[in-house]
This record gives C-alpha cells, structure tokens and sequence, in this order.
C-alpha cells in the first residue's frame, strides 16, 4: 500500500463531512488520511471532532487581519505546513484566494447540481426557487465562486413540506458518501483536469465524447 495521501480539511460549522472522512480515514485501504483540520472560527463542532480525532486543528479569522489578502496569505502557510496533497473545503464558507489556489488542488463538496444554486446558500435558493430534484457537487475550485470543474455530482429529490433544515440534512446523507468515494478515488488514483472535464484514474464513465 503506497503511502496515504495527506488532506487538510477546512471547516466552519458542524463538520459532518468532516467526520466521515475521519471515519473512512481509519481504514487503511482507503488511501487518505486527514493530517489537519482549519477554520475561519472558533467555537465549532467540526475543530471538536478533529480534536476528539488527536488531529491538529488551525483557526484563520478574516477579522484579524487588516486586509483579505492578509488573511488568504496567512492561511495558505498554514495549510502549507502540513504538506497536503489535497485541500478538501467541507462546509468551509470562505473563498480562498490565489495563495491557496496556486500551491494546492482544493476540493469543495456544495449541497446543489452546480452550476445551478451556486453560493453561501445553495439548499435555501433551490427550495426557494421550487425545484423538484437538487443534489451535491465536489468541484475542483478555482477562483470563482463555485465555478471549477465538476468531478462528481448526485440528486437529491425534494419532498412536498420540505424546509431548508430537512432537505439540507437529506442533501448530506447523500453528501457525505460521494465527498468521501470521490476523495478516496482522486488520492489513490489520482486525477487530469482537461478544460472543464475531471477524469479520475483511467475512469471514462459520464465523460462527454
Ligand atoms: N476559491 C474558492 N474558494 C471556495 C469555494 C470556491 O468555489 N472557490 N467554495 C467555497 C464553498 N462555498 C460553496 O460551496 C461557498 C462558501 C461561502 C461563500 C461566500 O459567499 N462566502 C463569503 C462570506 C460568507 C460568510 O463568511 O459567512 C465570502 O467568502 O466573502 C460562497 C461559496 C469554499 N471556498
Ligand atoms: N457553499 C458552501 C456550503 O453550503 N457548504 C455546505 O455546508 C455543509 C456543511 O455541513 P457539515 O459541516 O456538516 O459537513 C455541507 O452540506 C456543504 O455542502
């Protein structure tokens, strides 16, 4: 077994992605393990469960620095220190700049079928907007707002008398399987991006001809 690949997480509330990559972690033949967890506050349960794990944890708050650029500078050093093969945003709410963007692959799960509903509230505009299917994306970002390439995506269907609690839980059950399958597919296959395109490993299945 080669090496497990190494992953930051980056978090800013509950963290259950988090968790399940903890959980798939703990498994040798899944390929990954988490090395670092950072956030942008304190306070949260998702630090708490990387804490109970005996994981490191780091908090960057945009307050603290006089300029955005300042704050996107000093959280790529402290993702650098831990020699990540891949960022992996799990409910982080902040963009990251170029400083990150440019040393490593960053991946981020969002809770809708990107690139529709993309943003800070992707489950609340979807309801709000009356879809009847919305889903989760895992994107390689750049340095849009939810605009890298796709590299994987299910639906989720919305039920009459759902509220934004519900469905956003319905989301994550689904959620947390594919962040988890598609994290450990990339760092034990490994990955080409070609324009908009992601092929993991020799994998063809859903590329467009
Ligand atoms: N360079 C990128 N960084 C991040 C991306 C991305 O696509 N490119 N995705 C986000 C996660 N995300 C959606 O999946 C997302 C999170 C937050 C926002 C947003 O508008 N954030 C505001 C602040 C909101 C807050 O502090 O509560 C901001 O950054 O100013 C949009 C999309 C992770 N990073
Ligand atoms: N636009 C970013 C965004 O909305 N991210 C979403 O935050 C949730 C975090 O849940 P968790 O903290 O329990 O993993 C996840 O559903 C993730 O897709």
């Amino acid at each position: 077994m080669s090496k497990a690949g190494r992953l930051v997480v980056l978090v800013s509330g509950s963290g259950t992605n988090l968790q399940a990559l903890l959980d798939a972690s703990a498994d040798p033949s899944y390929g990954a393990r988490v090395v670092a967890v950072g956030a942008d506050r304190a306070g949260i349960e998702g630090l708490s469960r990387a804490t109970r794990a005996d994981i490191p944890t780091f908090v960057e708050k945009l307050g603290d620095y006089a300029t955005r650029a300042d704050w996107d500078t000093a959280i790529a050093a402290r993702i650098a220190a831990y020699e990540p093969d891949l960022v992996v945003s799990a409910g982080f709410m902040k963009i990251l700049g170029t400083p990150t963007l440019d040393a490593f692959p960053l991946l981020n799960t969002h809770p809708a079928l990107l690139p529709s509903f993309p943003g800070a509230h992707g489950v609340r505009d979807a309801l709000a907007h009356g879809v009847k299917v919305t889903g989760c994306t895992v994107i390689l970002a750049d340095q849009g707002v939810d605009s890298g390439p796709i590299v994987a995506q299910q639906a989720v269907p919305v039920l009459a008398g759902d509220d934004e609690k519900v469905l956003h839980e319905r989301i994550k059950t689904v959620e947390r399987r594919l962040l988890v399958e598609t994290v450990g597919r990339m760092v034990r296959e490994g990955w080409t991006v070609s324009g908009r395109s992601v092929r993991i490993g020799n994998d063809t299945r859903g590329e467009s001809t």
